[in-house]
């Protein structure tokens, strides 16, 4: 019951909907109980003395508890129905803002089939139990206690003669239970793994069929399907076990019941409507016995569920404001950034070499940072840190002097404005994907951005032009035009601190260096960060850090840089080495050139 407990937040403001699905039951239950306490008065005192003057007060009775019976039923079906979908609705929600809080740590290693089924048959799984299963639970509970009441004030020796199977009913559901639950586990992780194969499968459907590995999903999902086959197999055969035995012992207190009250009836000493009435009894307190495997099981798979639920919801978040953390106004920040001596080792990646060592850099505001360096060189660690999308291990980075684990993450990332090498466009038309940031933003806002990212022409060539639905991720534009409608994203932000990281990769030198230029007037006094490979990206930069295995290796502007022997120089060699007469011009103090492709 820990699980409920943990979940109890969620229902618990609820309580009175529980209280009426649960009494709404109970009394339902109750007065179905009334039926054979009729039946008995019916043969008793009707029947076998041929004295009918009472039974149109009894028919009358029994129309009265068919309608009170109705009514709480309807009590326990609407209370349950409110209970159920308000605490799925609450659950949902608080899973949903998790997910939100969750910071990259978090998602690092997580696996959206896996989070989508938390978030879906997770929580019909609880909606089921705590709307309607806990009462039909306690129900079998009020059943064998009333039953068993009205059966021991009819005959007490006869009621404790065929009660005496429930026990052993009792331990044969536990048994059930603690049998059934282990399955059920495996069962929900095995729904996991399948919808993770088929979410991948059909994220990187272009990479399967390309590849083409057709066969290899194939035999990959096979295995999952296998696995959740033989988990289904192993919980039909526990089931099939199951049934048999539980039926068996219900009958066999009937046929006792029958047989001793029979006897009992033969002597005398026990009326015949007693008897008929008694079997009702018993028949109604092992009918839904047979249902306990049922109602166990519905509770086991909305335990497995909770716990799985709650294991999300009380996962720590990584990066979060601390307890003074300081609010800035927007026109307060500057856009000053520093690192002193940065250290930075991924978490959960202990073993791995550190991806940062020893970082210094000093970008005052309307600055230009370039970051080059070969792959895994720690250049996006840089910027990863910069957002606080990561703490750093050993020393510090600061915005305007504050340390940027004492500031409110709203105020850093506001002022922020990341565009990724992979653009991320969501389904939605091209004027909310631009302003994503900004829900406010006006159109001339948002054309203005779109013109400075080289995007408007493109934009307005499309049928719909800044109304064209951008399909799932994107798709039916190309790489560089989604990489410029990201850059217009962030240019309507107007942040104070700009971070390209490899965003121009899909662009050609010439669109890439005109963007170039524009940013140069929006970004003037503020802070810009460049991750490129390509020297054309960075020679404008007023410091480029070119970067080895995590470490600064070089640092100084393009002109010092290829003076010095060093990678720079031989990146710059290698991607001019089919222009000699660019790099010549380079050397001598000569104007810098462009080079278009
Ligand atoms: N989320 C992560 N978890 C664990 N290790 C990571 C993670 N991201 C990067 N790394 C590791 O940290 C190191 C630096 O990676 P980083 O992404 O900063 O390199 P990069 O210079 O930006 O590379 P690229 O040019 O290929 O984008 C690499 O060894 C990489 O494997």
């Amino acid at each position: 019951m820990n699980v409920f407990r943990g979940l109890r937040a969620f229902f618990w403001q609820d309580k009175g909907f529980l209280l009426g699905a649960v009494l709404g039951l109970a009394v339902a239950t109750a007065l179905g109980l009334g039926y054979p306490l009729l039946l008995r008065v019916l043969i008793d005192d009707m029947i076998v003395p041929g004295e009918y003057a009472g039974l149109t007060g009894l028919a009358l009775l029994a129309v009265g508890i068919i309608v009170l019976k109705a009514c709480s039923q309807y009590v326990h079906g609407f209370s349950g129905g409110r209970l159920g979908n308000r605490l799925a609705y609450r659950l949902r929600q608080a899973s949903y803002k998790k997910l939100q809080e969750l910071s990259f740590p978090f998602y690092d290693t997580a696996r959206t089939g896996d989070l989508m089924s938390r978030l879906t048959a997770d929580i019909e799984g609880i909606r089921n139990f705590i709307g309607f299963g806990f009462a039909q639970l306690l129900n079998t509970a009020f059943l064998v206690l009333f039953g068993f009441i009205m059966m021991a004030t009819i005959d007490w020796r006869l009621t404790l003669m065929t009660m005496a199977i429930i026990p052993v009913l009792g331990y044969i559901a536990v048994k059930f239970e603690l049998g059934i639950h282990p399955v059920f586990r495996s069962i929900r992780a095995a729904v996991s793994r399948l919808t993770v194969s088929v979410q991948e499968n059909i994220m990187g459907v272009r990479t399967v069929k390309s590849f083409p590995s057709e066969e290899h999903e194939m035999k990959k999902f096979r295995s999952g399907n296998e696995n959740y086959r033989d988990n289904h197999l192993n919980l039909a055969s526990v089931w099939a076990k199951y049934f048999p035995a539980i039926e068996f012992i219900a009958n066999a207190s009937v046929v006792l019941l029958l047989l001793v009250g029979g006897i009992m009836v033969i002597n005398k000493s026990l009326t015949l409507g007693s008897l008929v009435s008694m079997n009702g009894m018993l028949g109604m307190i092992v009918a839904p016995l047979w249902n306990l495997g049922f109602q166990i099981n519905n509770y086991t798979q909305s335990k497995a569920a909770g716990e799985r639920l709650l294991e999300l919801l009380n996962k720590p978040i990584h990066v979060k404001n601390n307890e003074h953390a300081i609010v800035l106004e927007d026109k307060d920040i500057r856009g000053h950034i520093r690192f002193r001596d940065v250290s930075f080792r991924y978490p959960n990646h202990e073993k791995q070499p550190s991806a940062l060592l020893g970082i210094d850099l000093d970008a005052p505001p309307g600055s230009v940072i370039g970051l080059l360096g070969g792959t895994g060189s720690g250049k996006s660690t840089i910027v990863q840190l910069l957002l606080r999308a990561y703490d750093v291990g050993d020393g510090s980075i600061t915005l305007d002097g504050i340390d940027i684990r004492d500031l409110d993450l709203a105020t850093l990332r506001r002022q922020s404005a990341i565009v990724f090498q992979e653009s991320f466009l969501f389904s939605t038309t091209i004027r909310e994907n631009i302003a994503y940031g900004k829900a406010d933003a006006s159109d001339e806002e948002i054309v203005r951005a779109a013109k400075l990212a080289q995007a408007h022409d493109f934009i307005m060539e499309l049928p719909l032009g800044y109304d064209t639905i951008v399909g799932e991720r994107g798709m039916g534009l190309s790489g560089g035009q989604k990489q410029r409608i990201a850059i217009a994203r962030a240019l309507l932000l107007q942040p104070r601190i700009l971070i390209l990281d490899d965003s121009t990769s899909a662009l050609d030198m010439e669109t890439e260096h005109v963007i170039q230029q524009a940013l140069r007037e929006v970004m003037k006094d503020r802070t810009t960060f460049i991750i490129a490979h390509r020297i054309s990206s960075l020679r404008q930069a007023d410091e480029i850090l070119v970067m080895a295995k995590g470490r600064v290796v070089q640092r100084g502007k393009h002109e010092q840089l290829i003076r010095q022997p060093g990678l720079y120089r031989e990146t710059y060699q290698t991607q001019y080495a089919d222009r000699p007469e660019e790099s010549e011009r380079e050397r001598p103090n000569g104007q810098e050139r462009r080079v278009t492709g």
